[in-house]
């Protein structure tokens, strides 16, 4: 079967604009959606009778904002959420999540690498389709825990420090990182070709119209999932 096809990072900023201009869509929405997404992918891993504790460590972008959404649904499929955000900007959006999930009493860490070795999962919401060049503070031992960690990981959108046309690093601190599995928002990005862990598509909201407009390819979502499990690059299984 063919794999789906995959957009590259200006075609999903620019899909991300349109669904918030003429698409009507807010961003407090689209992240919802994507956070809700994540949330399913890690039951269908995982279920919280098996992995309770799961640590989600959240970058300063909008990747980091659906990992805020997820930890919050998690907490009421049952899972123990903790927090990972040491980079959080002044944005509103980001405050209102956080309280969120602090009137839930979901704790918050400095600490990655203590929580990681009490953690049954990782979610990684740290970076997605907008990073680029070398990791920057405080990430880098953070990226290097996650390459070398013994915890298995779901990566949000991209395993984070990977480029996201030309797939992992040849060094620095992400060298090696490949998570157990990816739940790509929208559509896989070119990274996939990389990819060997199980591999799930969220964001059951787009058109067919938008998806041909873009050229990439709505997933046979089942039931009222918000995910489909793919092939680790994008095969349709
Ligand atoms: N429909 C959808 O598919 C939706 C997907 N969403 C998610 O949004 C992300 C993309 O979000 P965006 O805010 O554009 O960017 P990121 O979160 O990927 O990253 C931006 C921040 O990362 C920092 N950054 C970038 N490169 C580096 C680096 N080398 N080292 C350290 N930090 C880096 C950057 O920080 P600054 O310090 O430079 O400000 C940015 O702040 C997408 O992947 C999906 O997960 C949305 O939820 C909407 C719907
Ligand atoms: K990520």
């Amino acid at each position: 079967m063919a794999a789906l096809r995959t957009l590259g990072p200006k075609a999903a900023a620019a899909l991300d604009e349109e669904l918030m201009s003429t698409g009507a869509y807010s961003i407090d929405q689209l992240m919802e959606l994507a956070g809700l997404a994540v949330s399913q992918a890690m039951f269908a891993l995982s279920p919280p009778q098996k992995t309770p504790k799961i640590l989600v460590a959240c970058g300063p972008g909008n990747n980091g904002g659906d990992g805020l959404v997820a930890a919050r649904h998690l907490y009421h499929f049952g899972y123990q959420p903790t927090m990972y955000f040491p980079k959080q900007t002044k944005n509103e959006l980001y405050q209102r999540l956080r309280t969120q999930l602090e009137h839930l009493k979901v704790p918050f860490t400095d600490d990655f690498i203590g929580a990681a070795g009490k953690s049954d999962y990782i979610i990684d919401a740290i970076f997605g389709f907008s990073f680029s060049g070398e990791v920057r503070e405080p990430f880098p031992a953070v990226i290097r825990a996650l390459a070398e960690g013994e915890v298995p990981v779901l990566a949000v959108d991209a395993p984070s420090s990977w480029n996201i046309e030309d797939g992992p690093p040849k060094d620095g601190p992400g060298k090696g990182y490949n998570p157990h599995a990816l739940v790509s928002m929208t559509a896989p990005k070119p990274l996939v070709k990389w990819f060997k862990g199980r591999h799930f598509v969220g964001g059951r909201f787009v058109s067919q119209e938008i998806a041909e407009k873009y050229g990439f390819d709505v997933p046979p979502y089942q039931g009222s999932d918000q995910v489909v499990e793919i092939g680790s690059h994008g095969e349709r299984l």
